[in-house]
């Protein structure tokens, strides 16, 4: 959204000798600012007004142009609408502002020469430049370029909008050719003299360039210069200049002239100030109530950037025609558009640009991806770190555990060669009570009792280490076997009877080749209630029993160690 830009022009007193002064008064320029003052120099209360420029008699239509027009015409070329028009009583210096005078190029010279230079210096597009001029006489409109085509019908469509219909457009490649389309409407176009001008503008006339563009590269991947084309108008309008039938005295065609113009000029009046108001004050626009505020329409209040050079006249006779002009500025001064490039889209344009949109839309959707996928990479580095340390400290566990295991290992073993040693001391005492064949069918006990290794023990406590062939490895389901003899001595029947003996020798497995007997010890006979080595036999099977009980558990506890490994071991994997 983007205000009008205003401005006022001051042209020079008609004759050196006119007096500027007004019953006293007279119109000072500072800076933006307008104001009418006594002769002496004091201002005169509420007839100030500021506006964008304020230009006094003294300044170019150069200047005019850089300050008010340069940037709205290089602004047509990048796409967006502009209008420049003059508006002011007539006399005023309109037409000199837009068509310039032999020494001082006017506004329209100057722009069409702009448009050109700009647009050579834009390399990556290329330009179609149309041109085309009508008056709007009498409420008719004229075309300029070609005298025929008079009285031309406005239309409006979705896709032109409002335009005159049959009017006339030049295809244009250079700004000398434009000029001199515009000398050639300049010859048919609507003056008159009048007591105010000698050469008076009967007619609005609105010099039109339409300015398409597109980008010359078309593979580009910049959509909004590839072949997206632009299309943008830009109105140069000069407008007849109301008058007061009193002051010029015009009779006739002169009269009527006077009566359209000043009904245009008050509609598009109408229109400023309707335009000016609030918007929610604002109601209905009546834009079509004349030819000019219908063509006009965009430039006000709609999609385009635009000037308006208010000119006035210094001299006393026109000081209310002035006052009459700065308001109309001011309130102009209030309008708000909207201007936006104006692109139009082929198919093939629409749909590459979707799919550029689609494919930065990707790159951007795959950025955040990224940064999710790299926050999730990082959380499982540090799980994985996690892991690692859980699984090092399980390691150090699994190796106290299997040293703790070796050592219960030692232990059992040692626990086992201490009941072996006490079972062959049981055995040697029941074997004095026992004939031979006893102690031989004794031996062959022993050796469905015997296991690969053994380690055996003496009475004395000399361990003997013998490795077990395999043929004499006991089996276990032979156990319940009822024994058709006793390895025990006779002697000790009273407390070795076969239950006694079974639940001693539960697992113990005996090599009968690895028991080195000597035979002292073999046929040697203890009486029963002899005390051999401070133990008696009771003693001895009480404490086989204890060690039997206490090798049973540490084989469970060994057996729920192995559990309690395998079970970490899967963990680990
Ligand atoms: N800024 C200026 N400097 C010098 N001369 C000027 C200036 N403005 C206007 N004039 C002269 O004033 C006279 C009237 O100007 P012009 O015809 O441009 O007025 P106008 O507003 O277009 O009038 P109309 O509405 O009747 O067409 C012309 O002779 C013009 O050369």
């Amino acid at each position: 959204m983007e205000k009008i830009c205003v401005a006022v022009r001051v042209r020079p007193a008609v004759t050196v000798s006119e007096d500027t002064t007004v019953n006293g008064t007279y119109w000072k320029v500072e800076e933006n600012r307008i104001s009418l003052h006594k002769s002496n120099g004091t201002p005169i209360p509420g007839i100030s007004y500021a506006f964008d420029h304020v230009f006094d008699e003294s300044c170019t239509n150069s200047r005019v142009y850089e300050l008010l027009t340069k940037d709205l015409i290089h602004a047509a070329v990048e796409g967006f609408n502009g209008t420049v028009f003059a508006y002011g009583q007539t006399s005023s210096g309109k037409t000199f502002t837009m068509n310039g005078a032999q020494n001082d190029r006017g506004i329209i010279d100057r722009a069409v020469k702009d448009v050109f230079n700009k647009i050579h210096k834009i390399y990556d597009r290329e330009f179609l430049i149309r041109v085309s001029y009508m008056e709007i006489y009498n409420e008719e409109i004229n075309d300029l370029f070609a005298e025929e085509n008079q009285k031309l019908p406005i239309h409006e469509s979705l896709e032109r909008g409002v335009f005159v219909s049959g009017l006339k457009e030049e295809i244009v490649s250079d700004a000398e050719q434009v000029l001199k389309l515009i000398q050639g409407g300049e010859v048919i176009r609507h003056f008159g003299e009048t007591s105010m001008n000698a050469r008076s503008s009967r007619s609005h006339t609105i010099f039109r360039m339409v300015i398409e563009s597109k980008g010359k590269d078309a593979n580009s991947s910049d959509y909004s210069s590839s072949d997206a084309i632009r299309v943008s108008v830009l109105n140069l309008v000069d407008l007849a200049g109301s008058e007061r039938i009193t002051k010029t005295g015009a009779g006739g065609v002169r009269l009527k002239e006077g009566n359209y113009i000043n009904k245009s000029l008050m509609v598009l009046g109408n229109v400023i100030n309707k335009l000016s108001d609030e918007a929610k004050q604002r109601g209905h626009i009546p834009y079509r109530d004349s030819k000019l505020t219908r063509i006009l329409q965009p430039s006000l209040g709609g999609n385009a950037k635009t000037s308006i050079i208010c000119t006035v006249a210094p001299e006393k006779l026109h000081v209310e025609e002035t006052k009459g002009t700065l308001l109309f500025a001011s309130r102009a001064k209030r309008i708000t558009n909207c201007a936006q490039v104006n692109e139009i889209l082929s198919d093939a344009a629409l749909l590459k640009r979707q799919k550029l949109e689609i494919e930065e839309l990707r790159k951007k959707l795959k950025g955040s991806r990224a940064e999710v996928l790299e926050q999730e990479i990082l959380k499982l580095r540090n799980d994985m770190l996690k892991y690692e340390l859980e699984r090092e400290k399980l390691e150090m566990e699994l190796e106290e555990e299997r040293k703790s295991h070796k050592e219960r290992d030692q232990c059992i073993k040692e626990q086992q060669m201490k009941t072996d040693n006490l079972n062959t001391r049981v055995n040697s005492s029941d074997g004095d009570k026992s004939s031979s064949q006893e102690q031989n069918d004794g031996k062959q006990s022993l050796e469905e009792f015997s296991g690969n290794n053994i380690v055996f023990q003496d009475v004395f406590g000399t361990p003997t280490f013998k490795a077990a062939p395999n043929a004499f490895v006991g089996k276990r389901s032979n156990y319940s076997r009822v024994r058709d003899f006793s390895p025990l001595p006779n002697t000790y029947n009273n407390v070795a009877d076969e239950d006694t003996w079974l639940k001693m020798n539960r697992g113990f497995v005996a090599d009968l080749d690895s028991i080195q007997m000597t035979p002292a010890r073999e046929f040697q006979s203890f009486p029963s209630s002899d005390v051999t080595l401070g133990y008696s036999t009771e003693n001895y099977k009480v404490e086989v029993q204890n060690l039997k009980r206490q090798l049973d558990l540490v084989l469970e506890e060994k057996n729920e160690l192995e559990f309690i490994k395998e079970e970490r071991a899967m963990a680990i994997l």
